[in-house]
């Protein structure tokens, strides 16, 4: 039986101030190593293993997976990164701090671009030094697939066209996979993993550092999920 395990990256120093971050490439704070620590210890008390590791372009996600791996004695297996599972984009709010910005646009607002569905933040102008398009990671990429902002839906549908494409075929192998990414990339996931609608998913956190392990038969259907808290 093939398992997939989720795990948010641990708390970010943008995290710390309360910041919304979603492509900037932030790195962890010092409590966020040692949840990545603890994450991977839980996993090795837990007797799971890895084939493979999937990352995020960013490096909170990168080195999460790095620290879980050596914590599994894993460090030598094999660690790939995908932009798709890179943090929603948080468009015009990028960088801003999110109490300002629920004090400016009012708790409804607020809620709406940050837990809807479907609802993006306003959009950054592509003329903005915070434009994914003046970051490296990103210089051969076309410009229509760089995002400007992101709902959750924009979100989870890069991410589970990655999930698909990539993950999906190992698990049938049987391959046990780690995925290390971002809350709202996750949400989104399990999202469509659970089968949690437009209405419930406003109301679903995912907490740094708290590995959810799915555990998948050859036909790819769901037989288990819990978390290891
Ligand atoms: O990008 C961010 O700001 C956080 O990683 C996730 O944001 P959220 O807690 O607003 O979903």
């Amino acid at each position: 039986m093939a398992k997939l395990v989720l795990v948010r990256h641990g708390k970010s120093e943008w995290n710390k101030q309360n910041r919304f971050t979603g492509w900037v490439d932030v790195d962890l704070a010092p409590e966020g190593i040692e949840e990545a620590k603890k994450a991977g210890q839980k996993l090795k008390s837990a007797g799971l293993s890895f084939d493979i590791c999937f990352s995020s372009y960013l490096k909170r996600a990168i080195k999460t997976g790095i620290i879980i791996l050596e914590e599994l004695d894993l460090l030598w297996i094999d660690h790939l990164k995908d932009w798709r599972f890179n943090e929603r984009h948080y468009g015009a709010l990028t960088g801003l701090n999110k109490d300002e910005v629920k004090a400016e646009v009012g708790e409804e607002k607020f809620l709406l671009y940050r837990r809807s569905y479907d609802v993006p933040p306003p959009p950054l102008s592509e003329d903005d030094k915070r434009h994914p398009r003046f970051d490296p990671k990103y210089k051969n990429f076309p410009i229509e697939l760089l995002p400007n902002t992101e709902s959750l839906k924009d979100n989870q549908i890069r991410a589970m066209a990655a999930f698909h494409e990539r993950v999906a075929p190992l698990l049938v192998e049987g391959k046990d996979v780690l995925i290390t990414a971002h809350g709202n990339t996750i949400r989104g996931m399990v999202k469509e993993l659970d089968g949690i609608s437009d209405e419930d998913i406003p109301k679903f956190e995912i907490a740094t550092g708290i590995p959810r392990i799915y555990e998948f038969d050859e036909a790819l259907h769901i037989k288990k999920v819990y978390n290891l808290d």
